[in-house]
């Protein structure tokens, strides 16, 4: 379990997130939501042990930043790295031994090529295979359907069924509310900084109610209204 209690986080002095309480519990998928700039990358990485911040997060396993993979939406890859050396990479920082790249290439990745020359989607499928080689506990994962395929899309719905199976702890954030509804079981709407709704699966249509009220509406009116 992940205990997240009166976590803020500042940077300079614009406060981004106030006071987060929050409970991630093994076998469980969790979505969190908000708009553009509502702080999910940050609480993400605070989580991910990527950010200092005020109050705590206690994990009742080992040290849970050596059993976290954290999925970015910018994903950055080392100039003249193959596919395969970024994998090897991810493997020996869990210290593992004889990773059989070639089962555990999924998405069927050219391997050999440098993976900066990878298209959006393919990178995104390669930095998820990495997580997985690792054998994490938990799993961040921002935005990850974002620029993959179809096939692509129902392979991490799967992905992340089986790891909610395996009861591994999955906190994701996307745009897109029919995947959230597919794959969560709570919803956490977060809104500028602050926890402003949590529901559990089946409740999820409040909270996209929720964030439609808060719509451009008859200001895009009228700005189309302009001549
Ligand atoms: N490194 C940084 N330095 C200063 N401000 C930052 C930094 N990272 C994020 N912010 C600010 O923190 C706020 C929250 O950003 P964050 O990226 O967490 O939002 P988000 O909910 O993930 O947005 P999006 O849906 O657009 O990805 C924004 O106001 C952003 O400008």
């Amino acid at each position: 379990m992940i205990n997240i209690q009166s976590l803020s986080k500042y940077y300079g002095r614009h406060k981004v997130l106030s006071d987060i309480d929050l409970v991630f519990n093994k076998g469980e998928v969790y979505g969190i939501v908000g708009e553009n700039g509502a702080g999910k990358t940050t609480l993400f990485k605070c989580i991910a042990g990527l950010e200092d911040f005020e109050g705590t997060i206690s994990y009742d396993g080992s040290t849970l930043k050596n059993v976290t993979g954290y999925l970015p939406t910018e994903l950055f890859f080392f100039s003249k790295m193959t596919g395969q050396e970024y994998l090897q990479l991810l493997s020996n920082a869990r210290n593992l031994t004889n990773t059989d790249f070639k089962s555990s290439n999924i998405f069927d990745l050219p391997l050999s090529e440098y993976a900066e020359n990878y298209s959006t989607g393919m990178k995104k499928k390669l930095a998820l295979t990495g997580l997985l080689i690792q054998k994490n506990e938990v799993f961040i994962l921002d935005e990850p359907f974002n620029g993959v395929d179809i096939h692509s899309n129902l392979i991490i719905k799967e992905i992340i069924a089986k790891l909610k199976q395996l009861g591994k702890i999955v906190i994701m954030s996307s745009h897109i509310f029919s995947t959230l509804n597919d794959s969560c079981d709570h919803l956490h709407y977060l809104k500028n900084g602050h926890i402003k709704a949590s529901v559990a699966k089946g409740g999820f249509e409040q909270i996209e109610e929720e964030m439609k009220g808060e719509s451009v509406g008859s200001r895009l009116i009228d700005l189309l209204n302009l001549d």
